[in-house]
C-alpha cells in the first residue's frame, strides 16, 4: 500500500534546541564563568575558550601539542557570544525598555498562562526565530477532583488532588484539620478547611456514592457509615474568632523528587515538607481570660499546598544536570543560569487559587487571614501580590541547624523521639546534614535572599 510522508507532528516541527552536553564543554563552560549558557553550545568557543593568562585556566596547549611560545596568539581565539541577549533573540522586545535587558522580578513558568507561552519556529535561513502566539487570555480556575484522609506520623490529613486550566499538573494541597472528625465546629471554633469546589455538586445525576468516592463527605468514612457533604455544609459563618486562636499555618512547597523521595542530602526539602505537616499538626493552646477557667486547646490546623514545580520550576531534568555543574563548582544559582535558566523559574499563581478555594488567606471572602511558614521573601510577596493576607512569616529552620545550637531557638529543639518520628516519611529519617546540604543553603541565604541566620558546620563562620 501506497502511504504518503509521515504527518508533522509538533516534535518533527519542534526539535529540542537543547544540544547534548559533553562533559569537556561543560568543563570550558564551567571554567568561561556563568555567562556562558547552554545556548552557546553549538557555538564555537572549543578549544580557543581560554585565555592562557587566565589562572587555573585549561592548557590547551597540551591537548592541540601547539607550541607554549605562540599562547599568547590565542587570546584572540577567546570565545565571544555573538547571540543577541537571549530575550531579544526570544522576541520578547516588550521586555526590553530603553535597550536595556528587563531585570525586575523573575516571572514564573510554570503557570504562566497559554497566551505568553512561545511557539519556536525554525526557519530557512537557518537563524533561530521566535514569535510570540497571542490567544485570548483565560482566567484562571482550579478544581479539587478528589481528597482522602491519609494517616501520618503527625497525624491525620486530608489529600486534596486539584486540576486547573493553566497548566496540566496535578497539584495538591495537604489539609490539616482533625476537628473535621469530630463533629461540625462549636460556634466559637474556627472554621472546617474544606474544598469549595469539592463540595460542590457536580452534576445532576451525581450520586451519593460518587460524591463520598470523590471525597465529598463529612467525618471519616468506615465501612458502617459515610455522610456525603453538601453545598450547603459550608462553613459562612461571620463570626470573629477570639484573638488568641492563631490564623491558619500554611506553606506553599515545590515539588523535589530528589529531596523527597530518594532522601537526597543535597537540600532540605523533605525534610521541610516533614517538618511542615509536623508544625501545622502541633495543638493549639488557647491562654483562658479568667483564672477559673481552664487553658483551651484546639487541634492544630493549616494545609501545605504542593506544586509541581521541581527544581524551582526548571524539571528534573535539568535541575540533575545542574547537580552535575554544582559538583564542578558552581552554586546552585549559576547551575541554573549556566542552563539557560532563570535563578528561580517558579509562579504561585494556582497556590493561590487553590488557597482560595479552601477558605484561606482571603478574610473578606468569608475566608481567614493565614501565616505563612517560609524563608523565602519572595513567596511571602507573590502571595501578597494575588491577595492572599498574610499575618505572620513564620521560618523554617533546618532541623541539623536545631540540633547543633539549642539557643537558636530555643521552643523547636527536637529530641531523640521528635527526630524519629519527624523522620518516618523520608527515606533515609531524621535531619538532613552534611556538606552538601550547608552549600546549597549558604547560596539560599546569600544569593537568593532567604531569611534564616547562617549555621554552618564551621560555627565561626
Ligand atoms: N534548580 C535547582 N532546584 C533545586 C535545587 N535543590 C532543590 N531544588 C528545588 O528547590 C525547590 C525548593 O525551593 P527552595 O529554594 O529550596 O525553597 P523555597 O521553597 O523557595 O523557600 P522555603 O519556603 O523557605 O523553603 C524544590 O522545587 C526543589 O526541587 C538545586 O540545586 N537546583
Amino acid at each position: 500500500m501506497l502511504t504518503g510522508p509521515d504527518r508533522p507532528t509538533h516534535k518533527t516541527l519542534l526539535p529540542r534546541r537543547d544540544a547534548a552536553l559533553d562533559p569537556l564543554l561543560i568543563a570550558a563552560a564551567c571554567a568561561s564563568g556563568p555567562h556562558v549558557t547552554r545556548n552557546h553550545y553549538q557555538h564555537d568557543f572549543f578549544p580557543g575558550v581560554m585565555l592562557p593568562q587566565d589562572e587555573g585556566s585549561w592548557d590547551w596547549t597540551k591537548f592541540t601539542g601547539e607550541d607554549v611560545s605562540t599562547k599568547t596568539e590565542r587570546k584572540r581565539l577567546a570565545y565571544v557570544s555573538r547571540q543577541g541577549p537571549r530575550r531579544q533573540r526570544l522576541g520578547l522586545d516588550d521586555d526590553i525598555q530603553g535597550g536595556k535587558e528587563n531585570t525586575g522580578p523573575l516571572s514564573p513558568t510554570e503557570n504562566l498562562p497559554t497566551s505568553l507561552k512561545l511557539r519556536r519556529s525554525s526557519v530557512a535561513d537557518g537563524k533561530p526565530r521566535t514569535k510570540v502566539v497571542a490567544t485570548p487570555q483565560i482566567s484562571l480556575e482550579v478544581k479539587c477532583m478528589a481528597r482522602t484522609r491519609i494517616p501520618t506520623p503527625h497525624g491525620p490529613v486530608f489529600l486534596h488532588i486539584y486540576h486547573n486550566n493553566r497548566d496540566n499538573k496535578e497539584h495538591m494541597a495537604v489539609v490539616v484539620d482533625p476537628a473535621q472528625f469530630s463533629g461540625p465546629p462549636a460556634p466559637d471554633a474556627p472554621p472546617h478547611i474544606r474544598s469549595r469546589t469539592l463540595d460542590a455538586i457536580w452534576s445532576e445525576d451525581e450520586t451519593e456514592m460518587d460524591r463520598v468516592t470523590r471525597g465529598a463527605y463529612i467525618g471519616r468514612l468506615s465501612p458502617s457509615s459515610h455522610q456525603s457533604s453538601q453545598p450547603s455544609d459550608r462553613d459562612t459563618r461571620l463570626t470573629r474568632l477570639s484573638d488568641a486562636i492563631p490564623s491558619p499555618l500554611i506553606r506553599i512547597h515545590s515539588e523535589c523528587f530528589t529531596g523527597e523521595t530518594v532522601g537526597s542530602m543535597r537540600c532540605d526539602c523533605g525534610e521541610q515538607l516533614d517538618e511542615a505537616i509536623r508544625l501545622i499538626s502541633q495543638p493549639i493552646s488557647i491562654p483562658s481570660s479568667s483564672a477559673t477557667i481552664p487553658t483551651k486547646t484546639l487541634p492544630g490546623r493549616g494545609a501545605v499546598v504542593y506544586l509541581r514545580q521541581e527544581g524551582r520550576g526548571i524539571g528534573l531534568l535539568s535541575k540533575i544536570r545542574a547537580y552535575n555543574l554544582q559538583d564542578l563548582g558552581h552554586d546552585t544559582v549559576t547551575a541554573n543560569l549556566m542552563l539557560g535558566h532563570q535563578a528561580d523559574e517558579r509562579g504561585y499563581e494556582i497556590a493561590c487559587a487553590i488557597l482560595r478555594d479552601l477558605g484561606l488567606g482571603n478574610p473578606d471572602g468569608s475566608g481567614e487571614s493565614v501565616r505563612v511558614l517560609t524563608n523565602n521573601p519572595d513567596k511571602v510577596e507573590a502571595l501578597e501580590k494575588e491577595g492572599i493576607h498574610v499575618v505572620e512569616r513564620v521560618p523554617m529552620i533546618p532541623r541539623s541547624w536545631k540540633m547543633r545550637n539549642s539557643q537558636l531557638v530555643d521552643h523547636v529543639v527536637l529530641g531523640q523521639d521528635d527526630a524519629h518520628v519527624a523522620g518516618a516519611t523520608l527515606i533515609g529519617g531524621g535531619a538532613v546534614h552534611g556538606e552538601d546540604l550547608d552549600k546549597y543553603l549558604r547560596t539560599k541565604v546569600l544569593r537568593m535572599g532567604h531569611i534564616l541566620p547562617l549555621w554552618l558546620d564551621d560555627p565561626e563562620q
